[in-house]
């Protein structure tokens, strides 16, 4: 007993040690970072202090150096909080996300940005771009696609009016728990959720809860906070959104695909340069005429472009049956045979924007 007390005693005082150190090197990191913000100011240039192509630079290189027992995952959610209080030494930065608070959205704008930022919830995803387009907030977090429910065609819709660009991405595991304050399923009368997590969901309600009517609502969040009104009503949210509303989990896990994932976009000013392992997103169309998809995308694959999405939206302000295409493709739009191909697209494109090349989600 007194020898394992001892031990105890020890690797405590180890890991006080340790901790020493530790506030030590990360005090010393957050000099030398208020030293780049100086030299920054000094080089007279708009100053940049989110640098997302070097912040993913820093996360690559500390992943690959990993000796364990932390995860990747584990690693890069601590260098992302030391880089976040960095940044807040230099700027604080103002974050737009969909709100309410407890949405995956905010998840997926914590995740990225760290707790050194200052988050602003929005009601819907227009006023997420308003808000970076005014100048009233630095960067804006939208969710764009998830693995099995497809496009959020609200986010692509909106860039079409906008001359906001594409920062970053973010990939998110979405797990969804179902929370009320039910005691057993069987109380339970109805559902809220957004209709994607509805959908995310289907056939674990299918099973579980066939009778029970499923009401889509703005957000899982809000979704949370109506179920926590009556005892009679459950939400599928998330634990925090639960949370955050004081409702407790019934069940966990019930998304339909484990590897279930949504893809968020980091909307900002401001063009990253190559990070080394990079995406790009355009947005193209052309005259309807034969062969037009092919017509597009043929210098792309004549170049040995990998595309990873493509999603057809009606243009809106052009003919009635008219489509744009946005396209993400692998690399940078200053890699040289990235650039060759886009300027061959360009010319054949009546409509031709880069949303953005960005360094690809870690
Ligand atoms: O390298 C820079 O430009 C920095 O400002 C430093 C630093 C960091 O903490 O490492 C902080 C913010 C940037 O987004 C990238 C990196």
């Amino acid at each position: 007993m007194t020898d394992s007390r001892d031990e105890l005693a020890q690797l405590r005082q180890r890991i006080d040690g340790i901790d020493d150190q530790i506030l030590e090197l990360v005090s010393e990191r957050a000099r030398v970072a208020e030293e780049v913000a100086q030299v920054k100011a000094a080089r007279g240039e708009a100053v940049q202090v989110y640098r997302p192509e070097r912040e993913a630079e820093i996360l690559r290189r500390l992943s690959d150096a990993n000796p364990g027992p932390l995860s990747n995952e584990q690693v890069a959610v601590l260098f992302r909080e030391v880089m976040s209080a960095c940044r807040a030494l230099q700027q604080p930065l103002t974050v737009a996300f969909l709100g309410p608070h407890g949405t995956f959205t905010e998840e997926a704008a914590t995740k990225h940005f760290g707790h050194g930022a200052t988050f602003s919830p929005q009601n819907t995803i227009g006023s997420v771009f308003r808000e970076v387009e005014s100048g009233s907030a630095h960067y804006g977090l939208v969710p764009v696609e998830n693995s099995s429910e497809g496009v959020v065609s609200h986010t692509l819709d909106r860039f079409l009016g906008s001359e906001l660009a594409i920062v970053g991405e973010v990939e998110l595991r979405i797990r969804h728990a179902l929370a009320s304050h039910a005691r057993a399923l069987d109380e339970v009368e109805r559902v809220y959720s957004h209709q994607q997590g509805l959908s995310q969901c289907r056939a674990w309600l299918d099973v579980h809860l066939p009778e029970v009517e499923r009401l889509p609502v703005a957000s899982t969040a809000e979704a949370a906070r109506l179920a926590a009104l009556d005892a009679k009503s459950a939400a599928i949210a998330s634990e925090a959104a639960a949370e955050r509303y004081g409702l407790p989990l019934l069940q966990l896990r019930i998304e339909d695909h484990h590897g279930n994932t949504t893809r968020f976009l980091v909307l900002g000013y401001g063009a990253p340069p190559p990070s080394g392992r990079d995406k790009t997103s355009l947005v193209v169309s052309s005259a309807n005429r034969t062969g037009l998809l092919y017509q597009l995308l043929e210098p792309l694959a004549r170049n040995g472009i990998d595309m990873t999405r493509i999603e057809s939206r009606p243009a809106r302000q052009q003919g009635v049956w008219e489509y744009v295409f946005f396209i993400d493709v692998q690399g940078h739009a200053e890699d040289e045979q990235l650039s060759e191909a886009l300027s061959e697209v360009r010319d054949r494109a009546s409509l031709f924007r880069i949303l953005g090349s960005y360094p690809r989600a870690i």
